[in-house]
């Protein structure tokens, strides 16, 4: 299908050092955005615009970065990872997603480990769209979840960015559907005004060797979002 798809930077050792070199990055882009507008603002308004941030959240073990390496695979590309072998994120990973047009989506994907958590918030900035990743199969976490989800929904920073709910592990017995996952973090009380929330179901542990449809629909809704904005 001709996706042009290229890593960008993963640093996933280190969480404090992972925020640093992400305050440093964004010093750095911020530097290089006012040199670049000198004289040239409209250029690099419409630079700006060519790149569009996904942040990926979600508890520890919900799936992550599970998803996030298979949706930036090529479609149809072959041996996807096998290895289920759970390696929790201990910073966050950045990878790059491109259908060949534009925008270009960068996802940024955050550890969901307690101690983890408590750096979400340096990660709010620029967000066009989240995605929160829900382990449909845990019953025993989902109030942590719905706290989580309202501090997410109380920052400024968030403020009516579109919001990707995937109930995931759809292929564990007893998995609870979109619907139920939507009754249990009371996802409908959000107003519609103040954030689009749109939940799929999603299987992100392949049972072939080919990328799981539910994550196809996920890497289909992202590129259209992002480039409708
Ligand atoms: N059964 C099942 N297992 C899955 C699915 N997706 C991921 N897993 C497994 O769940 C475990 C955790 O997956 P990760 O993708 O590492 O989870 P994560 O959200 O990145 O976790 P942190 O980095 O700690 O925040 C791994 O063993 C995966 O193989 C799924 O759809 N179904
Ligand atoms: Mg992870």
């Amino acid at each position: 299908m001709g996706f042009k798809l290229k890593a960008l930077v993963v640093v996933s050792s280190g969480l404090v050092l992972g925020v640093c070199t992400y305050a440093a990055y964004r010093t750095w882009k911020k530097r290089q955005n006012s040199a670049d507008d000198e004289g040239f603002e409209d250029v690099s308004k419409l630079e700006e615009s060519l790149e569009k941030k996904v942040l990926v959240l979600g508890l520890e073990g919900s799936g992550k970065s599970t998803l996030v390496s298979q949706i930036v695979k090529e479609v149809g590309q072959k041996s996807i990872a096998s290895n289920t072998l759970y390696k929790p994120t201990e910073g966050f990973n950045v990878t790059s997603l491109s259908d060949g047009g534009s925008p270009t989506v960068n996802i940024w994907e955050i550890g969901g480990k307690e101690s983890v958590r408590r750096y979400w918030p340096k990660f709010f900035q620029d967000t066009d769209i989240l995605v929160f990743v829900v382990d449909a199969s845990n019953n025993s976490n989902q109030s942590v979840v719905v706290s989580e989800i309202k501090s997410l929904l109380g920052d400024a920073r968030l403020a009516s960015v579109p919001i990707l709910v995937l109930a995931n592990k759809q292929d564990m017995v007893g998995a609870l559907n979109a619907e139920q996952i939507s009754n249990v973090l009371d996802l409908k009380s959000i107003p519609s005004r103040s954030h689009q929330v749109k939940v799929l179901e999603t299987q992100t542990r392949p049972e072939t060797n080919e990328i799981h449809q539910t994550v196809l629909e996920v890497r289909k809704v992202l590129l259209k979002l992002s480039s409708h904005m």
